[in-house]
């Protein structure tokens, strides 16, 4: 077995013992106040579907920045697809985030460009070959219920359009994990359930999916692991669990 051989096994050993994402024992504190994160240890496993909710600051977004790695621990390990993010260095952050989709609350798309480009762009930055951008990207627009629009301007769509363009452009290069920031924050309730439903079907075909909401009818519906942040640390993590009332 060569040498790369070897390390792809053991992280492919390390995720099935631990998690595609394991927080051991972090902590993130920023040069002001209390601890964003304080001692926090989670995993999450090849193909969940996780939400993170809990009250404003408590501490989901530093979550999914230390897990993009726009942000390193105070203290502690974090590990994504079996790699400690504090031992990656500058130059394999890209390659390592591609294994990585992100949407965000506010879409962050590219607004003077057409459908088609936004989610193009993803691939291009890759290098990966035209002939196979002109395949994948009506796939993945077919996917998520945008195959009609893709000559569309993004500012000349609905939210709920541009969310599903955001997720077409984080899915197009075949995410192990997918991130999402409050993917629903700015839709109203269909397109809120349009989208979570369209998170459900990737999540079915494999993709393990992170959701940070504080969407508590949605999350109650679902079903699905709820991890419950107050303050920087988790204060309950229950499968089929509920959104826990602030006090
Ligand atoms: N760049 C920063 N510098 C200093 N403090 C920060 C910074 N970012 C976040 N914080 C603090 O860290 C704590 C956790 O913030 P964080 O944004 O992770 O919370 P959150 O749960 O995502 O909140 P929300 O639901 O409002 O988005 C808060 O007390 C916040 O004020």
């Amino acid at each position: 077995m060569t040498k790369r051989e070897l390390s792809w096994k053991k992280r492919e050993q390390f995720i099935e013992d631990h998690g595609i994402i394991y927080l051991d024992n972090v902590s993130k504190v920023y040069s002001k106040g209390a601890p964003a994160l304080n001692g926090i240890t989670l995993g999450i496993g090849k193909g969940e579907f996780v939400f993170i909710v809990g009250d404003s600051g408590s501490g989901k977004s530093t979550l999914i920045k230390l897990l993009l790695r726009e942000l390193t621990a105070t203290s502690g390990s974090v590990y994504v697809m079996g790699s400690d993010l504090e031992k990656l260095k500058h130059r394999q952050v890209p390659k390592f985030r591609r294994n990585l989709g992100v949407v965000f609350q506010d879409f962050r798309l590219l607004n003077d460009r057409n459908v088609y480009e936004n989610v193009a762009f993803a691939q291009r930055i890759i290098e990966v070959p035209s002939i196979e951008i002109r395949r994948n990207v009506p796939t993945i627009l077919a996917t998520v219920g945008l195959a009609g629009k893709y000559k569309a301007k993004t500012r000349q769509l609905s939210g709920g359009e541009q969310q599903r363009v955001a997720l077409a452009r984080a899915l197009v290069n075949n995410p192990s994990i997918l991130l999402a920031d409050e993917p629903t924050g700015n839709l109203d309730p269909k397109n809120s359930w349009e989208i979570m439903t369209l998170l459900e079907e990737i999540n079915q075909n494999g993709t393990t999916v992170v959701v940070v909401t504080h969407n508590r009818e949605i999350v109650n519906a679902m079903h699905k692991r709820v991890i419950t942040m107050k303050r920087g640390i988790i204060i309950s993590d229950a499968e089929g669990g509920e959104y826990i009332d602030e006090d």
